[in-house]
């Protein structure tokens, strides 16, 4: 089986340099120069540094701390945000000062799994480890390792993802824990996961979210004749994501590190994105916009209340901005009256042909001077260190969208560091013999434009790549009724059941010895 891709990411505050002996220069002809550590760690996952000679010749902590500051919407990095941020789990072990979760979301309301375990806490108070019986182990990130559990006594099944407080505080990834919390705290879409709770032990830092029984797309693109999906079973996929990605942007987070191997199937078939600890959170402010062609626009342009979502925890604003006011229902449009005759114009520009109001909810501000993303992914805006914005995830999805149609990504070189030259330098090519619709070429060469300016999505976000004609037969609307290129095999629990490991877990003082002793279940295996 092919690698997944390699993760590139620097954080402030923390080591970039992997191993000394492989550092090398990469230099580019625009005079930026990139010192690279292509020593991936036994996690798959590179740790990249980089330096901009058009800002400063400054480390990337010291970069990263001066641009946040100018920008309402810079990152939520371990230095910088520590500041905006007071709480960490090291100074709050009980997460009391982190988010409290929704007892429940308004789309998931009739979930079971929500009254599971709000009957749990009712019996004994706060979950625990000893809740759970942990069946399988489903894979290992960079901050933790995710665990299908039942909850024990009712038999619901989750994905646990259980990090280990002191590895995160030792490795500087606290704030990235955070940010992956906070933002899965906030979501509430069909193809994005649900936090269903959240909970600390003296050691560990748990998430439990909705589990996926259909693998990552990496894996089954892999199972598919050529290692590659039909262009139908592609545009259903990326339609799901697509929507996905729109919802994120209009919530103010800007994902950074869509891959294959992030987009999860769950057991209807349909997507899930998962992995937030690279994302970005940023100001967006979701605006209708009426094309200029509807002849009753008096006022042409609209902006949804609450008028802009901070990336400030919502608990902590002043007006509501939960998840449950961006429901249609709450969107009530509000005449913008104070803009110029010029800014109305260019707003009512950038609606389509047809005549009825558009959703616009891309957080073009957006900005960051950080180097996250994987490798063949990674946008050449951040390569370059030219500072990026929410057009990265449009070009992501080309990326995404290319390799789901190839099998493989388009700049690609022999090792990372080719492939990062590939992505600024090199022209996009199809596969000799790609016998891929015009539609399909149309749409990968406009979001796999190298000025973001100048990609598709930049100014209208989703709205603008949803009217592609590759995406012409897609009912936006009714996606989640359209039957799924694959459906998964029911998850059987009675197999797992037999596969369990005997031993009881060595190092989670919260495990009573009364539910430790009922039935086998698997060892921790932590880091
Ligand atoms: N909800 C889920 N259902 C099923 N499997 C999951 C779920 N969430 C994660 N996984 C699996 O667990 C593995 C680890 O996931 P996780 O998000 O922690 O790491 P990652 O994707 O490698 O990212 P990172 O290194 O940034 O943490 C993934 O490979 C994924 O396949």
């Amino acid at each position: 089986m092919e690698k997944p891709a390699q993760k590139a990411e620097t954080n402030a505050g923390e080591p970039v340099v992997v191993s000394s002996n492989s550092l090398q220069d990469l230099t580019f002809k625009n005079s930026f120069s990139i010192s690279l550590s292509l020593c991936s760690s036994s996690d798959n996952t590179a740790s990249v540094s980089s330096s901009t000679n058009d800002v400063s010749n400054d480390s990337v902590e010291t970069k990263k701390s001066t641009n946040a500051p100018e920008n309402n919407n810079a990152e939520s990095e371990e230095v910088a945000s520590h500041k905006k941020r007071p709480e960490s789990m090291a100074a709050d072990p009980d997460g009391a000062g982190f988010r409290r979760i929704c007892p429940s979301k308004p789309h998931k309301g009739n979930d079971m799994r929500w009254d599971a375990i709000q009957s749990v806490k009712a019996k004994d108070g706060e979950l625990g480890l000893n809740h759970f019986r942990l069946l399988k182990k489903l894979g290992c990130g960079d901050i933790g390792s995710v665990y299908l559990a039942e909850l024990r006594g009712i038999g619901c099944v989750f994905a646990m993802k259980v990090m280990d407080k002191g590895m995160l505080a030792g490795r500087k990834k606290l704030m990235r824990a955070q940010t992956e919390r906070d933002i899965l705290g906030l979501l509430d879409h069909p193809f994005l996961p649900t936090l269903y709770s959240n909970f600390e032990t003296d050691k560990f830092s748990c998430l439990l979210m909705e589990f996926c029984s259909g693998g990552d797309l990496h894996t089954l693109r892999q199972r598919q004749p050529g290692k590659h999906f039909t262009e139908l079973a592609a545009r259903f996929y990326a339609s799901e994501v697509l929507l996905a990605l729109e919802y994120l942007h209009m919530m103010g987070v800007v994902y950074r590190d869509l891959k294959p191997e992030n987009v999860l199937v769950r057991e209807d078939g349909h997507i899930m994105l998962s992995d937030f600890d690279l994302s970005l959170r940023c100001n967006v402010c979701p605006t209708l916009v009426q094309s200029s062609t509807e002849p009753s626009c008096a006022m042409p342009t609209y902006c949804i209340q609450p008028s802009c979502i901070d990336p400030i925890p919502a608990c902590k604003l002043p007006v509501c901005v939960q998840p449950s006011c961006l429901q249609p229902s709450c969107f009530t449009p509000r005449f913008l009256r104070s803009k110029t005759t010029k800014e109305k114009t260019e707003r009512t520009n950038l609606g389509s042909s047809d005549s009825r109001p558009e959703l616009i909810a891309e957080p073009t501000n957006a900005r960051s001077m950080s180097f996250v993303g994987t490798h063949e992914y990674l946008a050449p805006e951040i390569i370059r260190g030219d500072g990026h914005g929410s057009a990265v995830d449009w070009w992501t999805f080309g990326i995404f969208l290319y390799e789901l149609l190839h099998g493989r990504t388009p700049f690609k070189g022999s090792g990372n560091r080719e492939t990062l030259f590939n992505v600024v330098g090199q022209s996009l090519k199809f596969p000799d013999g790609s016998n891929i619709s015009f539609a399909a070429k149309d749409l990968i060469k406009g979001l796999l434009v190298k000025n973001p300016k100048k990609r598709l999505g930049f100014k209208r976000g989703a709205t603008e790549i949803k009217q592609h004609p590759f995406f012409a037969s897609v009912n936006w609307a009714l996606i989640r009724g359209t039957q799924p290129p694959e459906i998964p095999k029911p998850l059987d629990l009675a197999l797992l059941n037999q596969s369990f490991k005997s031993a009881a877990p060595q190092n989670e003082k919260g495990a009573t010895e009364t539910t430790r002793l009922p039935g086998p279940y698997l060892d921790f295996e932590f880091f």
